[in-house]
């Protein structure tokens, strides 16, 4: 290994309260709000298809220009309790909350810049009326923040010379008076999400990326961080150049996710996954009809997987600017809402099971109940489950219904029945396992 000053500051998974708390809670929701949320990917009567919370750059919109949305912005429908209600019954157990997207407008009334919410129409500290409501309801604030900020003359995309070095060192020392502010006012943020950290001006200062997460967890001791923030010393991003994974979870897997037959490699470590319901859109888009948009099991089946190889799943909200949901949004937070009622243990607290995946579905894990997620149902009526070596099966229950009969039927081999009655959904099957190692043999393999 080479020696390195900004690498990974541990190595393996953090196994404290505050990163236990971070991987049990499992299931997050994204609020990505700002201006963009306002045009909502319509710039001068075009229409634009490509992420609304990119719109500035796909129209060319300079950014004074561009600021002057801040006029606009007065959520008249804004309801944070509302917002918190509509979390609590998703199941959500944190929102991560984008204080500050590349556009530069700051949800919370930073001092450091002119380009926030104290100076629009509403007025009011916006991010600290959600912090509040999702408090209020148990549930934890995570804060997305972009280090790439469109409003900022400072910003480089790269250091070319020495105006640059000059002006980059300003920049840095401005996002670092954001970032203790935000710690300050909000001190019950459980963890910092960094985006717009890939250009080359960021990689040539990996020194301050570590800074920053030395710093929050300083100010804020339990606080998580994702690995998009660190760059190293020769600007090797999210695994240091020793291969170490930097931050406190992997946050690479953004609309992806892992083969979970062919690429196992995430189950190494924490991570944390986060998708859009459209296709690619993250900030509200008037038009939804320009993608394909997710069903509710389709999103459904994302939490599963992410959950069955050891990470987090976080789904996209994208508030329309009156401060109201759209109608998809809030029946798609319903639907998974009513899923996760019932067969939530299968998701909270739960890993990676290690078990071989099965055509009908997922497995996960908690201590020694192993959970079978149905997504596809056999036409042979029976759910093929192959064990570890020294792992037998001793029951099996359906969440919220019957116990249904288990078959030996090779070593290490079972048919599990499929339930009576066909909820026409997808169910889990919890099961009973039991360490087998010194039952008898009865199988022979074959001699070839
Ligand atoms: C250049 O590619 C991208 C893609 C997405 C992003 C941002 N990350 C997501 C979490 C959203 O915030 C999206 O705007 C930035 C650059």
């Amino acid at each position: 290994e080479i020696s390195l000053k900004y690498g990974a500051e541990r190595l393996g998974k953090r196994q404290d309260a505050d990163m236990k708390r971070f991987r049990d809670n499992r299931l997050g929701a994204f609020i990505h709000w700002g201006l963009y949320a306002i045009p909502g990917g319509e710039w001068n009567g075009e229409m634009y298809g490509g992420a609304a919370e990119w719109l500035k750059a796909w129209a060319k919109v300079p950014a004074d220009e561009w600021l002057k949305l801040m006029e606009q912005w007065n959520p008249t429908r804004f309801n944070p309790k509302a917002w918190a209600k509509m979390a609590k019954k998703m199941g959500v157990k944190y929102v991560k909350i984008t204080t500050k997207h590349h556009e530069g407008f700051c949800l919370w009334p930073s001092k450091y810049t002119q380009y926030t919410v104290a100076q629009t129409p509403y007025k009011k500290d916006i991010l600290g009326e959600m912090v509040k409501a999702y408090n209020d309801e148990g549930i934890d604030v995570h804060f997305y923040f972009s280090v790439l900020d469109w409003s900022h003359p400072d910003y480089r995309y790269d250091i070319k010379s020495e105006e640059d070095e000059i002006a980059f060192a300003r920049f840095l020392e401005f996002t670092d008076n954001q970032l203790k502010e935000l710690a300050t006012r909000y001190p019950t943020v459980k963890d910092f999400w960094f985006d717009g950290t890939w250009d080359a001006s960021i990689k040539k200062n990996g020194w301050w990326t570590a800074h920053v997460e030395q710093m929050l967890k300083e100010m804020l001791p339990g606080v998580t961080v994702n690995s998009r923030l660190r760059a190293d010393d020769y600007g090797k991003r999210h695994f240091d150049s020793n291969g170490h994974l930097m931050g406190d979870y992997e946050s690479a897997y953004e609309r992806r996710l892992s083969d979970p037959v062919k690429d196992l490699k995430v189950t190494r470590w924490d991570w944390e996954a986060c998708m859009t319901v459209p296709e690619n859109q993250w900030g509200y888009h008037k038009d939804w009809s320009l993608s394909y948009v997710k069903t509710p099991l389709e999103v459904l089946e994302r939490i599963v997987h992410a959950v069955s190889m050891g990470g987090n799943m976080v789904v996209n909200f994208g508030p329309q600017p009156d401060g109201d949901f759209r109608s998809e949004e809030k029946e798609l937070a319903d639907a998974v809402g009513r899923w996760m009622s019932v067969n939530g243990e299968c998701i909270y607290g739960c890993d990676y099971a290690g078990w071989d995946k099965q055509a009908w579905g997922y497995y996960t894990r908690k201590g020694k109940e192993v959970y079978m997620v149905v997504f596809n149902s056999p036409y042979s009526r029976h759910l093929v489950v192959k064990t570890p070596k020294d792992v037998k099966i001793t029951k099996a229950v359906v969440l919220n219904g019957k116990e249904v009969g288990v078959k030996e039927t090779a070593r290490n081999e079972y048919n599990v029945d499929m339930p009576a009655k066909d909820s026409g959904a997808p169910f889990v099957i919890k099961l009973q396992i039991e360490d087998n190692t010194n039952a008898a043999d009865k199988y022979r393999e074959a001699l070839t």
